[in-house]
C-alpha cells in the first residue's frame, strides 16, 4: 500500500493520549501545537503516491505490491543507490528539519529484518513475529517512531539500581497473551504524528537489567500508553511567515509512559535478553541503516544551510570580499565532507549473504564527524549574517500598519533583494540558525545517534587498525639500531 497524505492524517485521528500543557489534545491533526507538522509529513506521503514519482520512491515486494522504497531491502550497489535517490528526493520536502521523518525506524526495522537469522538463532517466535511485522508495516505504509533509551535519572546506575524500579520501562508481568509493560522512555520524535512505535534499549544493560531486555512495537494509540509532549514551537510560532520552520517541521519530542501497557506476543521481537537486545542493532545491519539514513538527511540539511551562508553573503554584498569567500570555500568543504561520507559508505559497502550494507567504520567516522560540524556550520552562518537575521520586523502583523510596512520598506535594504525578499530571507535564516526550534536541532544533531563518547566508542571497535598498524609496522621495519651501528662496529 502507497499511503496518501490524506490516509495518513486520517489515521492519526485514533485517540492516541497526547499530553499537552496539562491537557489531553483531541485530534493531533487539527490542534495548533501540530498540525503544521501534521501537514508536512501528509506532504510527503502525497508526494511518493504521485503517479510521477512511482519508479522514485517505490519499489515491487516479493508479492508484487508496490512499497516505499525505505521498506526496501537492496542486494546490490545500484539498488543502494536507488534506494538513496528516493529517500534524498523525500527529505528534501523538509530540508532535513524532520529528523525521524518515516525514513529513520523503517531503515532499522529493515535492517533487523536483513539480521533475521540473528533473531531466528535466539528464538524462531521471535524472528517470526519481526519478520511479519516488517511486512505488516511495510505494507500497510506505517510510520514509525522509536524510543530507545532510558529517560536520564541517575547515569552512574544501571536502570535496575534507579530508585524507582519501574523509572524506566521494564516488563512488570506476562502470561499467554503477551508481556506487560511499565515505566517511561525518552524521546520519542515524531510520537505524536507516527502511527506506531519500537521500543527497545540500545543502552549497554547489566546484568540485573534482565526486565529492561525488551524490543516490541505497537500503535500510538495502544491502551495505557501516554505520550508526553514537550513544549510546542509550532504553537508559539503560528505564522509561516515569520517561522517558515518552526511553524511547518516541528516533529515534536515525547516522553513516552507505558502505564501497564499489554504487548501481545506477536510483536514482541526480544524478551529478558541483554544480549539479544544489543545484537539486534549490531549483530544485523539495523544500526548501519538507520544512521545511513541520518547521514542521507544530514547532507541533505546541511546543503540547505550552505544556501543559507551563500545567500546571507549576497544580500548584504559581501560575496566579494576574499575573507568571506574563504569562509563559504570552508563551509562548502564541510559540507561536501558528509555527501562525500555517504558515498563512501556505498562504496565500500559489503555483501552480507543476499543484501548490500554500507560501511560501518565510515558511518560511525561520518557520525562522530559531523556531531562536531552541525554547530559550527551554525556558528559560522551566525558569523556571516551579523546583525541581519535580528533586525527585522517584530512579526508579519507589521505590514498590516501601513507607517510601518513603509519604514520596512525603507529600511530593509539590499544589493540582491527588495525590502520583502530580505525580510523573507532573513526570518528563514534565524528559524533555522537561532530560534528555540533551531537550537533544539542543534541539539538533535549532538545527540540523536547517541552522546559523542558512545559514537566515538563506534569508530574506535570498527576502525581497520590492523591495516594502519601494517602501515607502521612496514616503516619501522625498515630501519634498525643494529643496521645503523653495523658499519661502524665493522670498521672496529
Ligand atoms: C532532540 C532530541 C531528540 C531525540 N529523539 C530521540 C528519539 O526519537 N528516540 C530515542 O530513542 N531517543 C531520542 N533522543 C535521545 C538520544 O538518543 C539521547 O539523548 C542520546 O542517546 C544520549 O543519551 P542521554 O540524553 O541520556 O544523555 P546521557 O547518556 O545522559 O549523556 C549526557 C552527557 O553526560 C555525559 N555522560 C553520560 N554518561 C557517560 C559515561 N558513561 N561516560 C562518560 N560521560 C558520560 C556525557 O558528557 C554525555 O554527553 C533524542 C534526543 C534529543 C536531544
Amino acid at each position: 500500500m502507497i499511503k496518501t497524505g490524506q490516509q495518513h492524517t486520517e489515521s492519526l485521528r485514533d485517540g492516541r493520549q497526547i499530553f499537552l500543557d496539562g491537557a489531553l489534545v483531541s485530534d493531533v491533526t487539527t490542534h495548533p501545537a501540530y498540525r503544521g507538522a501534521v501537514a508536512s509529513v501528509a506532504r510527503m506521503f502525497d508526494f511518493q503516491s504521485a503517479p510521477e514519482n512511482r519508479e522514485l520512491m517505490t519499489f515491487e515486494t516479493e508479492t508484487g505490491t508496490r512499497a516505499n522504497k525505505i521498506w526496501q531491502l537492496p542486494k546490490s550497489y545500484e539498488e543502494l543507490k536507488a534506494r538513496r535517490a528516493g529517500l534524498e528526493a523525500w527529505t528534501e520536502l523538509h530540508a532535513g528539519f524532520l529528523g525521524r521523518a518515516p525514513d529513520h525506524v523503517a531503515s532499522c526495522i529493515a535492517g533487523m529484518y536483513m539480521g533475521l537469522e540473528v533473531f531466528e538463532a535466539y528464538d524462531p517466535a521471535r524472528a517470526k513475529a519481526l519478520a511479519d511485522y516488517y511486512r505488516y508495516a511495510r505494507d500497510n505504509d506505517l510510520y514509525l517512531t522509536y524510543v530507545i533509551i532510558n529517560p536520564q535519572a541517575d547515569r552512574s546506575k544501571s536502570a535496575a539500581q534507579q530508585q524507582d524500579p519501574y523509572l524506566s520501562a521494564g516488563i512488570v508481568d506476562r502470561d499467554a497473551g503477551g508481556i506487560t509493560v511499565r515505566g517511561a522512555k525518552m524521546l520519542a520524535t515524531g510520537g505524536i504524528m507516527a502511527n506506531e512505535v519500537f521500543v527497545t534499549c540500545i543502552q549497554p544493560l547489566q546484568p540485573g537489567d534482565e526486565k529492561y531486555a525488551l524490543s516490541f512495537a505497537i500503535p500510538m494509540n495502544t491502551k495505557g500508553l501516554k505520550i508526553l509532549s514537550r513544549k510546542s514551537y509550532e504553537a508559539a510560532n503560528p505564522s509561516v511567515f515569520d517561522n517558515p520552520l518552526s511553524s511547518r517541521f516541528d516533529e515534536n519530542d515525547a516522553v513516552l509512559f507505558f502505564d501497564d501497557v499489554k504487548v501481545p506476543w506477536d510483536r514482541v521481537f526480544a524478551v529478558d535478553s541483554i544480549d539479544m537486545v544489543a545484537k539486534q542493532f549490531h549483530a544485523t545491519p539495523a544500526h548501519v541503516y538507520q544512521n545511513y539514513q541520518a547521514q542521507i538527511r544530514l547532507s541533505v540539511k546541511l546543503k540547505f544551510l550552505l544556501a543559507i551562508a551563500r545567500r546571507t553573503t549576497e544580500i548584504n554584498g559581501t560575496t566579494g570580499f576574499p575573507q568571506v569567500r574563504e569562509t563559504l570555500g570552508q563551509l562548502s568543504a564541510e559540507v561536501a565532507s558528509v555527501e562525500a561520507f555517504v558515498n563512501a559508505m556505498e562504496a565500500k559497502g559489503t555483501q552480507r549473504g543476499p543484501y548490500f550494507v554500507p560501511d560501518r567504520n565510515m558511518l560511525y567516522a561520518a557520525q562522530t564527524l559531523s556531531q562536531q560540524l552541525y554547530g559550527r556550520v551554525l556558528n559560522t552562518l551566525r558569523e556571516l549574517a551579523g546583525g541581519g537575521m535580528i533586525m527585522l520586523p517584530s512579526s508579519v502583523q507589521d505590514y498590516n500598519n501601513p507607517e510601518v510596512a513603509k519604514l520596512i520598506g525603507k529600511t530593509q535594504q539590499s544589493p540582491a533583494a527588495n525590502a520583502e525578499e530580505k525580510v523573507k530571507f532573513y526570518k528563514l535564516a534565524w528559524d533555522a540558525v537561532g530560534s528555540e526550534f533551531a537550537s533544539r536541532h542543534a541539539q538533535y544533531e549532538m545527540f540523536y545517534s547517541g552522546a559523542s563518547f558512545v559514537v566515538k566508542g563506534h569508530a574506535f571497535r570498527t576502525y581497520d587498525w590492523d591495516a594502519a598498524k601494517g602501515i607502521l609496522d612496514k616503516m619501522l621495519d625498515s630501519y634498525s639500531l643494529a643496521d645503523e651501528l653495523a658499519p661502524a662496529r665493522a670498521a672496529e
